[in-house]
């Protein structure tokens, strides 16, 4: 479980969290919708310790996040993340490149990381794209190669973060067809999104950010049928 509470985040002077709190249960998914500069992807990274947090906590099954004791690198571990856009290595493989996190940040042998990374790029629909470099891959097989990289990991939990973004519109639906086949097995995801039809049919829960707090949480069809709030209302109307 992740538990947040009362988060609050600073960059200088610009107070970007209020106050956040949220827990998110294990194999739930949750979406984290709002409008620009509301602090949703700030949220994600403190979430895996990328940010530090001025008050407050985050815990990951009991393990406080930003306590000094903890051990980040071994945390993160458990914690995949990705991104808008992902740098692969261009002069590896899609299968090196996959191989690499395995391979050198769990001390797998070549033979394991192989094996991880072949399983994974066939999980996302890349088996057929071991051997090719990921300049020739499409931005959504680039996105999906990222996932896999992360999935190699065996993390118990994943993070998106605007992932289909920066995408063409007719390959947004394979990366969140990836998302939604993750979410049937059961992976606990938080994702950061702007395609709202994704948030309403694939999270268990929705969260609207707005201005540094949660402004309102609840099922999609809370959310998005009958929200409480004006602000709530007013963004949805923006963007359906
Ligand atoms: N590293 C940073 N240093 C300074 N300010 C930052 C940093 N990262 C984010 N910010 C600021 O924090 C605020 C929240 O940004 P954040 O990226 O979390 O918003 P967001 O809700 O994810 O927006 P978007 O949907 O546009 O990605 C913004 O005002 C942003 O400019």
């Amino acid at each position: 479980m992740i538990e947040i509470d009362n988060v609050h985040k600073h960059f200088g002077t610009l107070h970007v969290l209020k106050g956040v709190s949220l827990n998110v249960k294990k194999g739930e998914v949750l979406s984290m919708i709002g409008g620009s500069g509301s602090g949703k992807s700030t949220m994600l990274m403190c979430i895996n310790g990328l940010e530090g947090i001025q008050k407050g906590s985050i815990s990951v099954d009991g393990i406080d996040v930003h306590a000094k004791a903890t051990d980040l690198n071994k945390l993160r571990r458990r914690i995949g993340i990705v991104f808008q856009q992902w740098n692969a290595f261009p002069h590896l493989t899609v299968l090196e490149n996959v191989m690499l996190a395995p391979r050198k940040v769990l001390g797998k042998s070549k033979q394991e990381a192989e094996a991880i990374a072949v399983q994974q790029l066939g999980h996302v629909g890349l088996g057929e794209k071991l051997r090719a470099f990921p300049s020739r891959l499409s931005g959504g097989q680039q996105q999906r190669m990222a996932i896999a990289r992360a999935l190699a990991m065996s993390p118990d939990y994943m993070l998106f973060d605007e992932v289909t973004s920066a995408l063409d519109p007719q390959l947004v639906g394979e990366v969140l067809d990836t998302l939604r086949m993750l979410s049937k097995e059961g992976m606990t995801m938080i994702v950061v999104t702007h395609e709202m039809r994704f948030a309403r049919e694939v999270s268990d829960r929705v969260a609207f950010f707005c201005q540094g707090q949660i402004h309102e949480l609840g099922t999609p069809e809370q959310i998005f049928d009958s929200p409480q709030k004006p602000e709530t209302a007013d963004f949805l109307r923006s963007v359906l």
